[in-house]
């Protein structure tokens, strides 16, 4: 919505219209994105920066306190170029005179290289970094004779190392994914030939191909929606970071990413061929699915939970996949899961939940204290983990629109009282080891508490159903 104020009336940061100022706290509270530009950039020192993230809405606090001190709106527009972070850009370009949007659109046309840097930037070994130096707001200076502005190398080095603090320790071997020329997966997929589509999801279509004669799934994403100020690029940015990062941390029931391309129509994420599809698929008895065994089901469970906790608990903080769902666990050619889609991965907190700007996931799998709350944990999985297991057990949807007063899959099983349990059971699982089904159920019921410190590590749900 434009406020139809201008750059001329809008020159100092407590200017700035309500709307205006709430959509760039959106885009700067995403993934933590102010304190690089909090500490790098505006000097503030950690104490304050610390006390800033206690905040709710920490952008909101720090464009007060910053614009105490008389700072300028085209001040914040230049540190933010300096940030890359043209998202932030555009929501506050119309108070900055037109001859700095260049700034934006030489951004905008660096999109491929960012996100190559991303890809390609090696990951230092996790550190303590030094504390940021405590220096008090100095006035900016960095506008070069032509007015246009610049950043030092020291100040670029020191985003860099800002932005790579947030991150988990990688081999520099292991961070470096190769490129697949574009042709080369157009060729696998025969033309991205109807015939070898194999689903689709919010933001790409998946195909089956064969590259360098191996069997591949290839995500083919959209091609980019016009305008800058849109989520794509944020989606892509986020999603080829955050699925770099994980796949390096490979695990049996992580699934390899193998290659990406960014040289043709449309980017391109290149996976290992799961040949039985996703769980959601096979549940549905898609693509000719026959119904899992109570083993199978087990085995699966017993897979992801693997997954899981691998992801809580390899890092010094643990990694919230934040969108576990059967749709995401896919299953090779012996019925073994692979934890998929990352794009949402976040790093948490060891000890306390961390509170997001915006709820992501998939409803019927979310709780409650996060839809509400907002606040983020690796409990958030151990929930959606525990609707999975609901699914595997009773064989029904998460959600179904057709069913009767519980659309929800969780407030169906919650309707039940415990001796009328067993007439929940998948039936089409067959007789053998029938037992595996009160099992499921009851770990699910475990995992999906309401309180999140009655929920279990995902841990020692592992540990319970290895123990079965
Ligand atoms: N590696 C793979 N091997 C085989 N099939 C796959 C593979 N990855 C995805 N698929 C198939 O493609 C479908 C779409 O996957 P995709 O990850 O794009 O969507 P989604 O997870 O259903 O949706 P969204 O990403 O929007 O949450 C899956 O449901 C699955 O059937």
């Amino acid at each position: 919505m434009a406020t139809g104020f201008t750059h001329t009336e809008v020159k100092y940061i407590y200017n700035l219209p309500y709307h205006e100022r709430s959509e760039l706290c959106k885009v700067l509270n995403l993934n933590d994105s102010w304190k690089e530009l909090a500490g790098t950039w505006m000097k503030i020192n950690e104490l304050n920066v610390r006390t800033l993230s206690r905040e709710k809405n920490p952008t909101d606090e720090l464009l007060t306190l910053w614009g105490q001190q008389n700072h300028t709106v085209l001040e914040l527009f230049i540190l933010l170029s300096r940030m890359d972070n043209y998202q932030a850009m555009v929501q506050i370009k119309s108070f900055v005179d037109p001859k700095y949007h260049a700034l934006i659109d030489n951004g905008e046309k660096n999109l491929q290289r960012i996100i190559h840097s991303i890809l390609n930037e090696p990951v230092p070994p996790l550190q303590m970094s030094p504390p940021l130096q405590a220096i008090s707001f100095g006035h900016l200076n960095g506008l070069s004779p032509a007015g246009i502005p610049y950043a030092s190398p020291k100040q670029r080095d020191e985003a860099m190392s800002s932005r790579k603090k947030t991150m988990i320790t990688l081999p520099k071997t292991e961070a470096n994914l190769p490129e697949a020329p574009y042709q080369e997966l157009e060729a696998a997929t025969s033309g991205w030939s109807v015939h070898n589509i194999l689903g689709k999801g919010g933001f790409g279509t998946v195909y089956r191909g064969q590259w360098k004669n191996t069997y591949v799934a290839i995500k083919r994403l959209e091609a980019r929606p016009s305008g800058p100020d849109d989520q794509y690029i944020i989606h892509l940015q986020q999603s080829f970071r955050e699925i770099k990062i994980l796949n390096s941390r490979a695990h049996e029931n992580i699934l390899p990413l193998y290659s990406y391309s960014l040289n043709g129509e449309a980017p391109c994420l290149v996976y290992m061929f799961m040949p039985n599809g996703s769980l959601d698929d096979v549940l549905r008895l898609k693509r000719g699915h026959r119904p899992l065994t109570w083993i199978q089901r087990h085995v699966i469970a017993l897979g992801t939970a693997r997954g899981i906790q691998y992801l809580h608990t390899i890092g010094e903080k643990p990694w919230i996949h934040g969108d576990i769902k059967s749709a995401n666990i896919l299953l090779d050619k012996n019925m073994e899961p692979k934890l998929g889609d990352f794009g949402l991965a976040r790093e948490g907190h060891e000890h306390e939940d961390v509170l997001v700007s915006r709820i992501q996931g998939t409803r019927p799998y979310l709780p409650d204290e996060y839809l509400r709350e907002k606040m983020l944990s690796t409990k958030i999985d151990t929930y959606s983990y525990g609707i999975v297991l609901f699914e595997l057990s009773t064989g029904l949807a998460a959600y179904d629109g057709s069913r009767p007063q519980y659309k929800f899959l969780k407030q169906f099983v919650d309707s039940w009282s415990e001796c009328d349990i067993p007439l929940m059971m998948d039936k089409t699982a067959g007789k053998e080891k029938e037992e595996v089904f009160k099992n499921l159920l009851f770990i699910g019921k475990w995992c999906t508490n309401s309180h999140s410190k009655d929920r279990p590590e995902m841990e020692y749900v592992f540990r319970k159903l290895n123990n079965l």
